[in-house]
């Protein structure tokens, strides 16, 4: 009789993953441009900016298709000026390749928008699935107090795109605080495609 082989143990929680084969940080300094308010970031970027903003843990047994990557995204809280803390955003290098996300603590939204220009929103609660569709460009936003954390899944093969933001001047809407809540602004730099 064979042994059984163990599988990958992988343990996701909001604290963090094991079994993980990569890892990357996002600090402030790499952020450049990403905001609207260049005053704001400015002030902030001379006193933090080695602060990692988000981390990225994965695993990601292949690069092939049909593989596919799970991990843990954490963005940390915060705003520059009025906008708040977001990833970069990318949209797939291979258009048609989706996403979850699964929320596991925090307040978010996870930004979305079709090559047309067409915002999609999710707002991201523990326990919210985000499903992100063929072809939609996707950020991260966190929208509380505490780290937003989720955790992911992607096809292998995806790959990621940044130019299709930063050709655009970013995406078309800006999540900012309205109050003691938030609300979806206009970016004023827009480019449509
Ligand atoms: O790629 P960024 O916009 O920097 O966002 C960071 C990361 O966010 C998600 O968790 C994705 O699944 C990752 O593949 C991505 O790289
Ligand atoms: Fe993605």
């Amino acid at each position: 009789m064979s042994e059984p082989l163990p599988g990958p143990a992988l343990v996701i929680k909001p604290e963090g993953m094991t079994g993980r084969t990569g890892r990357y940080e996002k600090r402030l300094s790499d952020l450049d441009g990403l905001f609207a308010d260049a005053e704001a970031f400015a002030a902030r970027l001379a006193t933090e900016a080695d602060r990692v903003i988000y981390h990225v843990d994965e695993f990601r047994p292949s690069g092939a298709a049909g593989d596919l990557i799970t991990g843990i995204s954490t963005l940390s809280a915060g705003r520059v000026g009025a906008e708040f803390h977001m990833t970069r955003g990318h949209i797939h290098a291979q258009h048609d390749r989706t996403e979850i996300y699964h929320c596991l603590s925090g307040h978010g939204l996870m930004l979305m928008e079709t090559l047309d220009g067409q915002t999609v929103v999710t707002e991201l609660r523990p326990g919210v699935v985000a499903y992100v569709p063929p072809v939609h460009i996707h950020r991260s936003v966190n929208l509380g107090d505490e780290d937003l954390v989720t955790l992911f899944c992607y096809p292998a093969d995806a790959g990621q795109d940044y130019g299709i933001i930063a050709r655009s001047g970013g995406m078309r809407h800006r999540a900012v605080a309205d109050g003691t809540g938030w609300r979806l602004e206009e970016n004023s730099g827009y480019v449509p495609r």
